[in-house]
C-alpha cells in the first residue's frame, strides 16, 4: 500500500491538513507565518499527511513544497492543477508522496494515462471527484485516494462547500475498491468533520478551517473528543 494511503488510515485522527496562502478569494491565510510554521503546527496537532497548494490560484509556489519537505517527515501532497507528466516528474524530485488530479479539468483518457504515470513514478493519485460518472471514471482505483471534493472547481471554489455532496457519492466512491475515501474542502467544525468520518470516509483534507483555527492542535484533539463521545 502506498505511505500516504497507509499513514493517513491508520491515524488516530485522519485529517490531511493543508497548507495554502490564499482562499479562492484572495484572502491571505498564512497571516505572517512561512510555510515551514504552518507545517510544525501541523506535526504538532498530529497530522499523519500535509497537503502543500503550489497552484499560483491560490497564491502557491513549489517553493512552498520545498519549504514543508524540509521540516515534515510525513507524506506530502501536491495540489495543483496538474496536468502533463513532466509535473509529476517535478513532484517527485520536489518529495511529494501524493499527486492531484482533477477529474473535472482532465478527459478520460488523459485522467487514466496520468493516473498511471503517477504510480509508475510511485507517486499516489489524489483522484478529485464532484459526480458518479468521474468516479466511474478513475483507473486503477484500489491504489488511489479517491477524494470527493464538495467546492465547486469551475466557479472557483467560491461557494461554502456542499458537504452533502460527500454523503451522496460516498457509496459509489466505495464502490470502486479504493482503500481511502476522502471528503475534502469546506469541512470547518469538528462536528461536521466527526459526521463525515461516521459515515464512513477513511479521511479528510481540511485547509481553511485549521488555518484560521488559532489551535490546530485543538482542532484535532476537538475531533477526537467528538468522534471519541459519538
Ligand atoms: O480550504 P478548504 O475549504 O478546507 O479546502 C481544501 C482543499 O480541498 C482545497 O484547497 C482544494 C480543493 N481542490 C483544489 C485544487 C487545487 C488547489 C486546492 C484545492
Amino acid at each position: 500500500m502506498s505511505a500516504f494511503i497507509e499513514a493517513l488510515t491508520a491515524a488516530p485522527v485522519p485529517v490531511i491538513a493543508e497548507v495554502k496562502a490564499r482562499d479562492s478569494g484572495g484572502r491571505d491565510l498564512l497571516g505572517g507565518r512561512g510555510p515551514a510554521d504552518v507545517a510544525r503546527a501541523y506535526h504538532e496537532a498530529g497530522a499523519p499527511c500535509l497537503s502543500v497548494v503550489t497552484g499560483s490560484w491560490f497564491g502557491g509556489t513549489v517553493e512552498m513544497l520545498r519549504a514543508v519537505r524540509e521540516v515534515s517527515r510525513v507524506p506530502l501532497l501536491q495540489k495543483d492543477f496538474l496536468t502533463r507528466e513532466r509535473q509529476l516528474r517535478r513532484a517527485a524530485e520536489f518529495g511529494a508522496s501524493a499527486v492531484l488530479l482533477t477529474a473535472q479539468l482532465l478527459p478520460a483518457q488523459v485522467l487514466r494515462s496520468l493516473t498511471e504515470r503517477a504510480l509508475g513514478l510511485g507517486l499516489t493519485p489524489f483522484v478529485e471527484v464532484v459526480s458518479e460518472e468521474e468516479i466511474a471514471d478513475v483507473a486503477h482505483p484500489a491504489d488511489c485516494v479517491i477524494a470527493v471534493n464538495n467546492k465547486d472547481i469551475r466557479t472557483g471554489e467560491r461557494d461554502d462547500g456542499d458537504l452533502a455532496r460527500s454523503l451522496r457519492l460516498l457509496q459509489a466512491v466505495c464502490a470502486t475498491g479504493t482503500r481511502c475515501a476522502v471528503s475534502a474542502s469546506g469541512v470547518g467544525t469538528a462536528a461536521d468533520a466527526a459526521a463525515l468520518l461516521a459515515a464512513g470516509y477513511s479521511g479528510l483534507l481540511v485547509g481553511t478551517a485549521l488555518l484560521d483555527s488559532a489551535s490546530p492542535a485543538g482542532w484535532f484533539a476537538e475531533l477526537a473528543t467528538t468522534r471519541g463521545a459519538a
